[in-house]
């Protein structure tokens, strides 16, 4: 049997370009696919610091006048990352976030930047490589969304298309007069369409043509068909909920691997659990924390926006302040959580710690030394952090929605299966009985460690590795070529 050839779309990638969880499972998921007999390769803008990173490049065509500038297909490697790369100055050739500019606003050209992605995504589609013809492209967000389109009004034979909504938040919708110049025909802008209020959605049109869509988890693959979730989509959704599947995220357990992990000072394991201790020492004097194993220690590791919901969490320092509990916080994102942060560290010296940037090494540290990870999300399609916690050996305490509630198992629901705590619901007031429910769990084992440690086992024990899950995208792939074969 031949391998299936998939085209992955997106712009970010593991480990060159990371601005979230979507780099994670864009880096990953190629790899996992491999022993499913599925080839993929990635194809990603040409940023600065993808140009650095690429491997054995080699120029396969050359696109002139490409969306406002001469642009060229390239293809190279990055490890075992194969990749192809929309190389187009004009566009990508600027230092920072890949979505923002230095004052922190969407770059004005976004609508150009990521069609241009979509589009040369449809030209591998449609065959412009010949030794990677893909029998599906896979488009990850809203920068990916025009792939499907491209292929459409191609009025070619093309393959199959999937869609994967990594946040169902961020839409790509931009003003009605793009049409043109994105080279869409005027029948594109429909309900039907791409047409979203008047605007354009480039999420839409993903989500309207594509053969399938998945999401990166069954209870959020519920959440987005309801008004209240869908944010302006949940219609459409429902109407294609017989092509909507919601397959969990994994993550790469030999990047995160308490065995073997060059971030932390002391490997552990369920075999030796006892060298995970130097660890929360390790982050309380690195959080400028005092060092105490018997204190409980929570951990954060989150982009500062609404959705991770780390207001809440502001809202229940003083439970924890009171109550002697610690926090180790890392992340980075809107002013007004930034500052609230820093300020509750400064008035809480040697209890409350605060890293406002992004710091992997630091992340993996967090995960590796605090007792559990908070991730208290309004909204969560997946979440990778409580992921990584499970295996670490930190208990998750979350917010039953989305991935969250699909991948946490609370005491209420399993007994003695439990591998950390959900609150009841989204508010402070249930965050705030949580964290004590925790606390009361952690310092009950001092006098019993029982009951502490066989969840920190059934944490690390859980499978939180692409393995069976890549197996799912395996399936859906073989699904769609299945059905666009033609009969006889
Ligand atoms: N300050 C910091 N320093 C270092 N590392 C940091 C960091 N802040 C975050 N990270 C890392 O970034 C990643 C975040 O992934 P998440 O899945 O939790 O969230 P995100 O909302 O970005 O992703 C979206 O896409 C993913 C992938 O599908 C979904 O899981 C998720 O629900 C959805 O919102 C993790 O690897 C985490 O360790």
């Amino acid at each position: 049997m031949t391998p299936l050839r998939v085209l992955s779309v997106a712009s970010e990638v593991y480990p060159i370009v990371k601005t979230g969880g979507l780099a994670d499972v864009v880096g990953a998921l190629p790899w996992a696919l491999m022993a499913e007999d599925i080839e993929v390769r990635t194809l990603i803008p040409g940023y600065p610091a993808v140009m650095a990173a690429l491997e054995q490049v080699g120029e396969i065509s050359s696109l002139p006048n490409f969306f406002g500038g001469n642009a060229r297909l390239l293809g190279g490697s990055h490890g075992a990352l194969d990749l192809f790369v929309l190389d187009a100055p004009h566009l990508y050739d600027r230092e920072g976030n890949p979505y923002l500019g230095p004052d922190g606003k969407d770059w004005p050209d976004n609508p150009f930047r990521f069609a241009a992605l979509a589009r040369a995504a449809s030209y591998i589609g449609l065959g412009a490589v010949p030794s990677f013809v893909p029998d599906v492209v896979h488009g990850h967000d809203w920068q990916a969304g025009l792939v499907p389109a491209y292929l459409l009004y191609s009025h070619r034979p093309h393959p199959g298309t999937v869609m994967t909504v990594h946040n169902l938040a961020f839409q790509g919708r931009f003003p009605r007069h793009f049409l043109p110049p994105l080279g869409l025909p005027p029948e594109s802008f429909s309900i039907y369409g791409l047409e979203y209020y008047g605007d354009i959605s480039f999420l839409k049109a993903g989500l309207q043509f594509a053969d399938k869509i998945t999401t990166v988890s069954p209870t959020y693959a519920r959440e987005i068909q309801s008004d209240e979730h869908g944010m302006g989509l949940g219609g459409l959704l429902r109407q294609r909920s017989s092509d909507l599947v919601g397959i969990l995220n994994g993550i790469d357990t030999t990047v995160w691997d308490p065995g073997n992990d060059p971030a932390i000072p002391s490997h552990f394991g369920i075999e030796k659990l006892e060298a995970r201790a130097p660890n929360k020492a390790a982050l309380q004097t690195r959080m400028g924390l005092q060092v105490s194993p018997e204190t409980f220690l929570l951990g954060v590791v989150s982009r500062l926006t609404s959705q991770k919901g780390l207001d809440l969490l502001l809202s229940c320092l003083p439970t924890l302040t009171s109550a002697g509990i610690q926090l180790a916080l890392l992340g980075d994102g809107e002013a007004e959580l930034r500052e609230a942060f820093r300020a509750a560290a400064a008035r809480h010296p040697g209890q409350i710690g605060v890293v406002i940037g992004y710091d992997e090494g630091l992340a993996h540290l967090v995960q590796a030394g605090c007792d559990a990870l908070v991730v208290p999300s309004r909204f969560e399609p997946c979440g990778l952090t409580q992921l990584c916690a499970l295996r670490y050996g930190a208990l998750p305490i979350v917010t039953a929605v989305g991935g969250l509630a699909d991948t946490v198992i609370d005491e209420t629901e399993a007994g003695v299966a439990a591998t950390g705590f959900k609150c009841a619901s989204v508010t402070a007031e249930a965050l705030d009985q949580t964290l004590r429910r925790a606390a009361a769990a952690f310092y009950a084992a001092r006098s019993n460690a029982s009951n502490w440690t066989r969840m920190q086992l059934n944490a690390m024990l859980t499978d939180v590795s692409w393995r069976h899950r890549a197996g799912r995208y395996a399936e859906l792939y073989r699904q769609i070529v299945a059905q666009r074969r033609p009969a006889g």
